[in-house]
């Protein structure tokens, strides 16, 4: 079984329990009273090089325990005080260590977009995230088949979610983009063997219409990681890792923003 079938099955078990906790009608009403749906698209591309979307990430498959976030909110401040355009929340619990309370948490702090980052398998989780108040959520493509893919993007975007649909390779670029994404990041690891390789979104971005805003995901340890998907043709960056063991959150996203900008970004 591969990671991602893994983290997959225990998503679903998980998914099982809170679906018995919390009926979907329930979602449906506090998602009703979340604020009004926000451009995500337009935030991302600002044709001033990438935006950082910066992620709350306490643990990985790849990394196992990553850093201590006592204070998820706290953290995201920071993030958006250095000049993050969007904050991205790992709620995956046994292998990243996440919650839907991390996402509840931020979502009051900041007022930047909110990515709720998981592993969704079906319609209920993406009413989860409206209810919690996220703006974005991801879907995997490899973890869709191409009905249900289409199916997520559409009630995504009508229940005010913008969709953020991650491909591996062309063909699931391909797939991104018949499912009607608008945005769509490249993830540069693996999910099978969990190796990292950058060049990766050089070689899926240009798959993509010019239409679509390119998300490079994963493997930024600095600058000129940034500058190099940038070159690429990068309109957001998604950083976890580098900026959880990073020594000032802050000052990190401010970094990385300053690669590709004339003047750097306030920190
Ligand atoms: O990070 C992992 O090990 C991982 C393993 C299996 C599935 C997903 C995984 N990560 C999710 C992500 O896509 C990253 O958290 C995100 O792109 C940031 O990556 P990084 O900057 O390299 O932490």
């Amino acid at each position: 079984m591969s990671v991602l079938d893994e983290i997959v099955e225990g998503v679903r078990a998980d998914l099982a329990v809170r679906r018995k906790r919390v009926p979907v009608a329930a979602l449906r009403e506090r998602a009703a009273a979340a604020g009004p749906p926000v451009d995500c698209a337009a935030l991302l591309r600002t044709g001033e090089g990438p935006s950082v979307i910066a992620e709350v990430k306490r643990a990985s498959p790849s990394r196992g325990a990553l850093a201590e976030i006592g204070d998820p909110a706290a953290l995201a401040a920071e993030y958006a005080a250095g000049g993050a355009a969007a904050i991205s929340v790992l709620t995956e619990r046994r292998r990243f260590g996440g919650s839907l309370d991390d996402l509840d948490a931020v979502r009051a702090r900041v007022s930047v977009p909110v990515l709720r980052k998981d592993f969704i398998v079906g319609a209920y989780q993406l009413w989860e995230a409206r209810a919690h108040g996220a703006d974005l959520a991801l879907l995997i493509a490899a973890a869709l088949d191409q009905p249900l893919l289409s199916d997520l993007v559409a009630l995504a975007t009508e229940i005010g979610l913008t969709p953020l649909v991650e491909v591996h390779d062309e063909a699931e670029a391909e797939r991104a983009v018949a499912a009607g994404a608008r945005v769509v990041g490249v993830n540069a690891r693996d999910l099978r063997t969990l190796d990292v390789h950058r060049g990766t979104f050089a070689r899926v971005a240009p798959h993509l219409p010019d239409g679509v805003v390119k998300v490079a995901e994963s493997g930024v340890r600095g600058p000129v990681d940034v500058a190099g998907y940038a070159a690429s043709g990068a309109d957001a960056v998604l950083v976890g890792e580098a900026l959880v063991t990073g020594p000032d959150p802050r000052a990190g996203v401010a970094s990385l923003l300053s690669a590709t900008r004339r003047v750097a970004h306030p920190a």
